[in-house]
């Protein structure tokens, strides 16, 4: 099959493990079922609950639901484990083509699969490159190495097909088509209204109690949980928080916090007994359903952040994001001024933080930066290429 024929009849087969792979292959899911295009979707994470409000919410039921019996948290395990049983999938479902997101244990096991079995892959957000093997690890290498294997490269950037580029990966095998991050954000927020008015969807108590905040227009939201920030990253994070919100009485803080123990205990010894004593101001809570985080994200006057989403999410709704890594794989994110990298240093989070709100300049400046990730049509594109239109 040449990069731009088209597979028909069989499905197209999504496979995905994490929050952040549903989250962003939802949007290409509805985009191929509008077209009347067969689509198979196959569940491979640990954490049902919770992606089971994601379905809701995008109103996805998956037609393959992995049940792995891990013995340990090695991800060698892990990976033989998706081997074997998406191997079995695909070998049922016999699909045309199988797409990919990004960088997870899932991502290359899904694509290694397809490859075993000689089925296309198309990779969802393709070329995102630290240059650093192990920030993030494993994720460095997922991505780089589904790269190999991938028949489609969907980049979300100019800058990321430039790196598959330097790869040695094929210019026509590479689209640059956005993220489908923003696809998901657009939709979400521009539904959160009306769920809200119509009881459809109910916040949780500790952001019901953040409310009489959001007039100052101070709110942070806040997320940290990569490996490399375990330990003292999180710790000086959670102190730049609690010196922040000693210092300004109309700041207001929402944290969904990471439910892994390595994150959760650290933050709530910090901060646990401040969040009491603020009566609200401070809310810890236990991760959001995704319409809620876009609500806290909507609500905030910037974000404090190590996730990838959250990147996109933020540049999407037009709200600042301060990286808290060393480096980010998102450049654009930074070069189209619209957030900075801050690193986990106590002191550089509350003088940047601080400044930022001082200065209302500089923060209107990064709210107005023009969105590098793409205008939400990025399903669309994907979907025009897989039908061999692009
Ligand atoms: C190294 C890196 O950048 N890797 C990324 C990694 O994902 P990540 O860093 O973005 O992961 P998280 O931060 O866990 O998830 C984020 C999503 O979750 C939502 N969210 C968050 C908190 C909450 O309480 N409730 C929520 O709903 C939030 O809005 C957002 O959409 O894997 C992805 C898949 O391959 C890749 O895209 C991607 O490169």
């Amino acid at each position: 099959m040449t990069a731009s024929s088209t597979p028909t009849g069989r499905p197209i087969l999504i496979s995905v493990g994490t929050r952040p792979e549903i989250i962003k292959m939802a949007p290409v899911y509805a985009e191929l079922r509008r077209r009347g295009q067969a689509v198979a979707w196959v569940h491979s994470g640990q954490h049902r609950e919770m992606a089971q409000s994601l379905y809701d919410f995008f109103d996805i039921r998956p037609e393959y639901e992995l049940q792995l019996q891990r013995r340990n948290g090695s991800l060698a395990h892990l990976n033989a484990l998706l081997l074997e049983s998406l191997s079995a999938v695909y070998e049922q479902a016999q699909p045309a083509a199988v797409l990919v997101h990004g960088d997870t244990t899932s991502t290359l096991a899904s694509a290694q699969a397809a490859f075993y079995l000689d089925i296309p892959i198309g990779h969802v957000e393709a070329g995102l490159r630290t240059f650093q093997p192990r920030e993030p690890f494993p994720e460095e290498k997922n991505r780089e190495l589904t790269a190999r294997l991938a028949h489609w490269h969907f980049a979300p950037t100019a800058g990321a097909a430039a790196n598959l580029a330097r790869e040695g990966i094929a210019a026509d095998a590479v689209h640059v088509v956005g993220n489908t991050a923003v696809d998901a954000a657009l939709g979400g927020a521009a539904r959160l209204d009306h769920l809200l008015a119509s009881g459809a969807l109910a916040l949780p108590e500790p952001l019901q109690r953040l409310r009489p905040w959001l007039a100052h227009g101070r709110l942070i939201t806040v997320t940290a949980h990569r490996r490399e920030n375990w330990g003292a990253g999180i710790r000086d994070i959670a102190r730049a928080v609690a010196r922040l919100l000693q210092a300004d009485p109309r700041l207001a803080v929402a944290w969904p916090v990471h439910g892994n123990p390595a994150v959760a205990d650290t933050v709530h010894a910090e901060l646990g007994e401040l969040a009491t004593r603020l009566e609200g101001r401070l809310c810890l809570c236990p991760p959001l359903d995704y319409p809620a985080l876009l609500w806290c994200l909507q609500n905030s006057a910037l974000a404090l952040t190590d996730s990838g989403g959250i990147q996109e999410e933020g540049a999407a709704l037009s709200r600042p994001v301060l990286v808290l890594r060393d480096t980010t794989e998102r450049p654009e994110l930074i070069e189209a001024g619209a957030g900075m990298v801050v690193g986990t240093d106590m002191q550089r989070i509350v003088g940047c933080v601080t400044r930022l709100l001082c200065e209302g300049d500089e923060l209107a400046r990064m709210r107005a930066a023009v969105n590098p990730f793409g205008d939400g049509r990025t399903a669309q594109r994907i979907a025009d290429v897989l039908s061999g239109a692009r």
